[in-house]
This record gives structure tokens, C-alpha cells and sequence, in this order.
């Protein structure tokens, strides 16, 4: 199951190396959760859904998804009738997924399990999907051993536990390997970096609900703070939703050094990933990914459920408060020793194969 770009980053290696290893049928099922992002990732790594259900409206509430989503997917599970279904993360359509292979009594696998904040309205609802699909799951494939024995402190039993690394480092290197063998992508790579000069580039995402109203209004004017600095640009992929984009248009639009752009197909972000200097973003997946090239992350979140970046030193979390921001930031540009202790190149999220860990896993059982 598929819902989101990120879902589609974290389970297209595994989907790739399941076909590659076994002649078992495997349906890829795509609820379109969100539509234009998912699609970018599908079409980047050759991956045609069987089955599309295309559930995303317009301001659609969280029931109505919910409710849409557990009925749709039933109705593919009452028609493929599979012997397993896979879930990653912590979307509605994971969940969903989960619950309606539950109702049939049939198994699930869980990538990317184990995440746990500890606070169920942050993040917001990803923290209760984790634990309802946590509930269900009989094969949980956790990415760290911090995951796994969170796992353990909810008595999920050892033997259906399985530390893999995440998936999202496997997806990033084949992202730069279709990059290396593409001069096109090549190309768009060396264009940023000529785009920017001698400027330091601070790449920033943010999309997280829990930032929606104060939050973004405090990170924007950091970012309007930090680019008053001639030896920083601002690269900023722009999230569709207009809590995010609405805001941070208005306030930073049209300023020399500050590219708003849309959201990047998944070889251009990695791209920008390993030309920035700093990383700024309240993403899961752009935690997880920047250690492998080495970036600062500054996590604008109070809270986070992969604090094995900061706990490794490669991650800090400054919430969306302007000052704190600001502080962090400058302090990487102007730090040296200190941007080398935070941008120490290693990943303590995975080492690039959680898909043939998941995927023995899977065929064993
Ligand atoms: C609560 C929480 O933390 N939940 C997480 C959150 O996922 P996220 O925060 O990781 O989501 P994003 O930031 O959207 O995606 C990030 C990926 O996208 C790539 N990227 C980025 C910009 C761009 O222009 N082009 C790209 O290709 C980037 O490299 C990275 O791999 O929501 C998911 C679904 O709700 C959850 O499953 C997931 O746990």
C-alpha cells in the first residue's frame, strides 16, 4: 500500500528488490493519499501501480479520509485476496490498511516500525496510526534498535521484531545511482550548485500540521532573518498546502536570495540535499536522509520521534521559535568546529540495505 511520496521513497526499494527475488505476485496498491507527489516518486522509479484509487479531495477532514480509505481498500483486499499486506509508516492509508487486513484476518507487515514520540497529538495523527498498526502487525520491521525496544515496551514479542535499518537510506543512494547514470539529472545537479555561487545554501522544508498558524509565522521570519546575511541563499521546495505555502510566499517571495520552488522530483531534492550547507526542516524523511551526506539538520519541531539523529549529534531541535532558529543557524555558519562535530557523515537511521533485511524476512516466513 502507497499513499504519499514519502510511503512511495521508504517501500519502492523493497517493492523493487521483492520483485527481483521472488515470482510471488506482488500487487502495489496506490490510494493517492496525495496525488502530484506521489506520482513524481512512481514515475522516477518505474513503478505502475496495479490498482489506483485516487482518494484525494479538495479539504477533504480527516473522518472522510479515513472513512473513504478503510472502504476502498477493503474492497481490493475482497478482490486480490492477498496472503500479506504491507504498510510503511504511519499514514491514514497505512492504517487503513492495516485495520482493513485485520478485518480479514489477514497478516501485515509493518516498515518502518516502532517510531514513538510518546505524545499522541504530536505528531498529529502519525503517532495513534503507528500504535493502531503496531497493535496488528505480526512482522515489524523497525529501523534502529531505539525503535525495536519501543516495540518490546509495548510487549510485541521478540520474535516478530526485526531491526533492518530504514528504508529511506536504500532509497536515497539508488536516487543518486539513477543520477550518476542520467546526464540529464547530472546536469540539473550542476545547475544549482552554478545557481548559487559561492553562497551558502540553507534548504528548508516544512509541511508538519503541528507548525500550521504560530509555527510557520515563526519560521518565516527566521528565514526572512537568516537571508539578510549576503553569504546565504534560501532554497525552500514549497508544500501544496496553503497553511504552509500561503505564508511563507507572502513573506519571502521576490527576495534576491531566496528561491521558492515547487516541490522537487525526488533525484533534484536529493541533489539540493548534497549541495546545502544547513538543512532547516520539520520532515521525518529529511531527518533520516541528510546524515548520509554529511548536513546539519535543525528539526523545527519540540518533539521528535527520530531522536537517534540528535542523539548521534548530526540533529538538533529548535521548534519553530524564531531566536532559536536563528541562533542554531548562525552558529553552524559561523561556527567551524561546530558545523564539523554536527556534519560527521554518519547515518544512524540505516546503511542502504533494510530492503534485503525486510525482504529475507519475507520470504522466510
Ligand atoms: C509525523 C511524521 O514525521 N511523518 C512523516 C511524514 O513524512 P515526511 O515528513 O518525511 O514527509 P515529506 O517531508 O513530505 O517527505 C520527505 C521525503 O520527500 C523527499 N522530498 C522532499 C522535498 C521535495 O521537494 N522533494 C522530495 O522528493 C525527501 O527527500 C524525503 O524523502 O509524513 C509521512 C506521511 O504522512 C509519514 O509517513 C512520515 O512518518
Amino acid at each position: 500500500m502507497v499513499g504519499t511520496r514519502p510511503e512511495a521513497i521508504k517501500l519502492f526499494p523493497v517493492i523493487n528488490q521483492l520483485k527481483a527475488q521472488t515470482s510471488a505476485a506482488v500487487t502495489v496498491c496506490a490510494t493517492a493519499q496525495h496525488r502530484h507527489m506521489l506520482d513524481q516518486v512512481l514515475r522516477l522509479t518505474n513503478i505502475v501501480p496495479d490498482i489506483d484509487l485516487d482518494v484525494m479531495r479538495a479539504n477533504q477532514t480527516l473522518d472522510q479520509l479515513t472513512a473513504r480509505l478503510l472502504q476502498n481498500v477493503g474492497e481490493v483486499l475482497d478482490q486480490v485476496r492477498p496472503s500479506r499486506v504491507i504498510v510503511q509508516g504511519d499514514t491514514t492509508t497505512a492504517m487503513t490498511g492495516a485495520l482493513a487486513a485485520y478485518y480479514r484476518r489477514i497478516p501485515v507487515s509493518h516498515v518502518e516500525a516502532g517510531l514513538r514520540s510518546g505524545d499522541i497529538y504530536a505528531p498529529w495523527p502519525e503517532e495513534v496510526n503507528r500504535k493502531i498498526i503496531g497493535t496488528i502487525a505480526d512482522q515489524h520491521f523497525a529501523p534502529t534498535a531505539r525503535a525495536a525496544e519501543a516495540l518490546r515496551r509495548e510487549n510485541v514479542p521478540e520474535e516478530r521484531i526485526h531491526v533492518t535499518g530504514n528504508t529511506v537510506v536504500d532509497a536515497l543512494l539508488a536516487a543518486r545511482s539513477i543520477v550518476d547514470s542520467d546526464p540529464r539529472l547530472a546536469s540539473r545537479w550542476d545547475s544549482i550548485r552554478a545557481a548559487h555561487g559561492n553562497r551558502r545554501i540553507v534548504l528548508v522544508t516544512c509541511h508538519r500540521r503541528e507548525n500550521f498558524g504560530a509555527g510557520i509565522l515563526g519560521i518565516a521570519d527566521a528565514l526572512q532573518t537568516i537571508v539578510k546575511r549576503q553569504d546565504v541563499a534560501i532554497v525552500l521546495p514549497l508544500h501544496p498546502n496553503p497553511n504552509v505555502a500561503d505564508v511563507l510566499s507572502e513573506r519571502l517571495s521576490g527576495h534576491p536570495r531566496v528561491e521558492l520552488i515547487t516541490p522537487q522530483d525526488y533525484t533534484d531534492f536529493v541533489g539540493l540535499l548534497s549541495l546545502a550547507y544547513v538543512v532547516l526542516t520539520d520532515s521525518g524523511g529529511v531527518q533520516e536522509e541528510a546524515p548520509t551526506f554529511g548536513k546539519p539538520v535543525l528539526v523545527m519541531r519540540e518533539t521528535t520521534e527520530r531522536p537517534e539523529g540528535v542523539e548521534a549529534g548530526t540533529a538538533r531541535l529548535v521548534g519553530a521559535d524564531r531566536d532559536r532558529i536563528v541562533a542554531e543557524t548562525f552558529r553552524l555558519l559561523d561556527d567551524d568546529d561546530h558545523y564539523s562535530a554536527m556534519s560527521r557523515a554518519h547515518n544512524p537511521f540505516g546503511d542502504g540495505h533494510a530492503r534485503e533485511r525486510i525482504v529475507k524476512v519475507l520470504l522466510d516466513a
